[in-house]
C-alpha cells in the first residue's frame, strides 16, 4: 500500500498535514495513529502538548503510544499515521544507550533496518512524519551531530521506500521530485551529472553512518536465472486497470497514459504507482569494420564521443540531467584506447572493432559470449528501477539493419536507412552491404551467438545481454532507436518473453526501426523524428511515464466526486 513521507522543521505545519490528508482519505479504512513521543514523567508542558495534539484528531482513530514502531508496521492493517521518525529516533538512542556510547551504534543500526524492512513490506497505508533538521549550522554537541546525522540518513532510507515525499515549510507542503541526482553508495562515481559531482563526497560519507542509505529495488537484488524473464505480477496489472478506470474521469479518457499506468504497476508489482526513483542510463560503445564505407562520418568519432559521454556533454547527458537519470559509458569494441578515460569505461572491454560484416565474420563467439555476460553484469550492477541502454558506434545503424533484416525477413531495401545523414551514393553501398550480411547470416539466423559473431559486434552482443538480463531481474526498460531495438531482437531470442519488460521508448527514422518494434508487438511512446542513438529516444519518453505515474496515484476516485 501507499507509503508517504512528511518532513519539515518543528512548527511547520507537518503533523496537521498528515492528519489532515488521512482525514480526507475517502477509502482509509480503520486509522490508528501511532505516537512514539512516550511519556515525559513530571513534564506538564509535554503533556499539555500531547493533550492538544490528540484533541486535534477525529475521534474514531485509534492512538497508540508505541515505540516499537517496526512491529506496529509489520502487523498494522488500513491506515496509519506514525508521528514522528524523530522521536522514534531519540527512543531508539536512549533505550540502545548510543548516545554516549559509539559501541552501541550496531544495535541502532539493526532498528533502522528493521524499521526499514516493516515500512517496506507492510500491508497497511502509512503516513509517516519526521523532522528535516540538517539545514542549520553543524550542532556544537557531540550527541547533536550523531542525532543530526542519524535523523537524515533515516529520513533518506524511508524516503528511497515511499511513494510521495513531500516537505513542509511555514505550513505548505512541497512535493519532493522522485529521482534525486544522488547515485547509491555502492555504484561507481560516472554515474553522476557533473552537476552532482561536488556533492558526492558529503553525499556518501553521510549514507555510510548507517551502513547503506539507499536501497537496490527488490528485483535488482535478485540474480535472475538466465534464459528465464521474471514475471510480471498479473494481480497487480488487475487492480491497477480497476484503480484507473475508477479515477475522476470519463474511462480511458487519459488513453496511453493509462495504458503505461497499468503496464507500470504490473512490473512494480503493486496498483499503487511508485514514481521511478532511480533511472540508470548504460551508453555501451563499439567500432565496426564497415563503417569507413557505410557512415557519413569517420570512425574517429566513436572514441571521441566516449570521451564526450564521460566528460557529461553528449545530448544523453543533457536529457539525462534534465530529467533525473544518471550515464554511464563503456566501450565494449572500440578500435582505440580509451584506459585513461576512467578505469571503468573499459572494464568489460572484448574487442578492438569488427571485421566486414559483408565479407567476413563481426568477431569470434568467444567475444560475443563474453559480451553478452557483460551485458547481462552491467544491467544488474546498478541499484536502478527503470533502466535505458543507449548506444555509440560509427557504422552501428548498419548493423542494426542487418540484424533486423536477418530477423524480421525485410529485405535489405526496406531495412537500410541514411543513418547519420548519407549521401544517396553511400546508401547504395551500404544497401548492398546490407544484403550481403543478411545473406552470409543466413544459415544462423536463429541462433543468437552465432549470428552476433557473424553480423553483430561486442556492443550489439551486450546490449543484448543487458536487454535480456533486465528481464531477468525484472527491471523495467526503456528501449532507443534502431540500434538498441535490432539488440533487443536478439535479446528476444536468448530470453524468450523478455520484451514484456521493455517500452518502447519511441520511433526512430531508421526505417528498419519500425519493422523491428512490430517483430516485437511493441508500440513507440513518441515519434520526434529523432535520430541518434545514444539512448536519447527513450530518455524523450521518460517525461511520458511519469506523466503516467502522476495521473494513477495523485488522482481522485470518480465514486468520490460529489454531484449534489
Ligand atoms: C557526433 C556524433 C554523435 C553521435 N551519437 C550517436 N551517434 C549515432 O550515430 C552513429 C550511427 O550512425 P551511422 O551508422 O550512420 O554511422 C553511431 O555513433 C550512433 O550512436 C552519433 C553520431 C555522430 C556523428
Ligand atoms: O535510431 C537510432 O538509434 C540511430 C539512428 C541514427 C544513428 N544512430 C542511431
Amino acid at each position: 500500500m501507499e507509503k508517504i513521507l512528511v518532513l519539515g522543521g518543528a512548527r511547520s505545519g507537518k503533523s496537521a498535514l498528515a492528519e489532515r490528508w488521512v482525514t480526507e482519505l475517502p477509502d482509509a479504512g480503520p486509522v490508528t495513529y501511532v505516537a512514539t513521543a512516550g511519556d515525559r514523567p513530571g513534564d506538564d508542558e509535554w503533556a499539555e502538548r500531547v493533550r492538544r495534539h490528540r484533541a486535534r484528531r477525529p475521534a474514531s482513530w485509534r492512538t497508540l503510544e508505541e515505540t516499537d514502531v517496526a512491529a506496529v508496521l509489520r502487523t498494522a492493517e488500513g491506515t496509519l499515521v506514525v508521528d514522528c521518525l524523530s522521536l522514534w529516533l531519540t527512543a531508539v538512542l536512549d533505550g540502545t544507550g548510543a548516545w554516549e556510547d559509539a559501541g552501541a551504534l550496531v544495535r541502532v543500526d539493526a532498528a533502522v533496518d528493521e524499521l526499514i524492512d516493516a515500512w517496506r513490506s507492510s500491508r497497511a497505508r502509512i503516513v509517516a512524519v519526521s523532522n528535516e533538521v540538517g539545514s542549520g549550522i553543524v550542532p556544537a554537541t557531540p550527541s547533536g551531530r550523531l542525532f543530526r546525522d542519524l535523523l537524515g540518513t533515516v529520513n533518506q532510507r524511508v524516503a528511497a521506500d515511499a511513494h510521495r515525499v513531500v516537505l513542509c515549510v511555514a505550513g505548505r507542503a512541497l512535493e519532493l521530485p522522485a529521482a534525486t541526482p544522488i547515485p547509491p553508495a555502492s555504484t561507481s562515481a560516472d554515474l553522476m551529472p557533473p552537476s552532482a559531482a561536488e556533492s558526492s563526497s558529503v553525499t556518501l560519507r553521510c549514507s555510510t553512518t548507517l551502513g547503506r542509505a539507499s536501497r537496490h529495488a527488490p528485483s535488482q537484488t535478485m540474480e535472475g536465472h538466465p534464459g528465464v524473464p521474471a514475471p510480471v505480477d498479473a494481480e497487480a496489472e488487475r487492480a491497477a486497470r480497476e484503480r484507473v478506470d475508477g479515477l475522476a474521469k470519463p474511462v480511458g479518457s487519459l488513453g496511453r497514459l493509462e495504458e503505461i499506468g497499468v503496464w507500470l504497476a504490473a512490473r512494480q508489482g503493486s496498483p499503487v504507482l511508485r514514481p521511478p526513483a532511480r533511472v540508470g542510463v548504460t551508453v555501451i560503445a563499439g567500432d565496426h569494420g564497415i563503417a569507413e564505407l557505410t557512415s557519413a562520418y569517420p570512425a574517429a568519432v566513436t572514441p571521441a564521443m566516449v570521451r564526450t559521454v564521460a566528460a557529461g556533454k553528449a545530448a544523453i547527458n543533457a536529457l539525462a540531467s534534465e530529467h533525473g537519470a544518471f550515464v554511464r559509458v563503456r566501450d565494449l569494441g572500440v578500435d582505440a584506447d580509451l584506459g585513461d578515460v576512467a578505469p571503468e569505461v573499459t572494464e568489460h572491454k572484448v574487442s578492438r572493432g569488427t571485421g566486414r560484416i559483408d565479407v567476413e565474420d563481426a568477431l569470434p563467439r568467444e567475444q560475443v559470449r563474453a559480451a553478452i555476460a557483460a551485458g547481462r553484469t552491467l544491467a544488474g550492477d546498478l541499484s536502478a528501477d527503470l533502466l535505458i541502454v543507449g548506444d555509440l558506434g560509427i557504422g552501428n545503424t548498419t548493423i542494426a539493419a542487418a540484424l533486423i533484416g536477418s530477423i524480421t525477413g525485410i529485405d535489405a531495401e526496406k531495412a537500410t536507412g541514411r543513418g547519420t545523414g548519407i549521401d544517396d551514393a553511400t546508401l547504395h553501398r551500404k544497401t548492398e552491404i546490407v544484403a550481403r550480411a543478411i545473406e552470409r547470416a543466413r544459415p544462423v539466423r536463429d541462433e543468437p551467438e552465432d549470428l552476433l559473431a557473424r553480423i553483430g559486434g561486442a556492443d550489439l552482443a551486450a546490449m543484448a545481454g543487458f536487454l535480456a538480463g533486465a528481464a531477468e531481474r525484472g527491471v523495467p526498460v526503456l528501449l532507443d532507436g534502431v540500434v538498441v531495438t535490432a539488440a533487443a531482437l536478439v535479446a528476444e531470442a536468448i530470453t524468450p518473453g523478455s520484451s514484456t519488460w521493455w517500452l518502447a521508448g519511441h520511433r526512430s527514422v531508421e526505417p528498419a526501426h519500425d519493422a523491428a518494434l512490430d517483430h516485437l508487438g511493441l508500440e513507440p511512446i513518441v515519434d520526434l523524428r529523432m535520430r541518434l542513438g545514444e539512448g536519447t529516444g527513450a530518455l524523450a519518453a521518460l517525461p511520458v511515464l511519469r506523466s503516467a505515474v502522476a495521473i494513477c496515484s495523485r488522482m481522485a476516485a470518480l465514486a468520490d466526486l460529489d454531484l449534489g
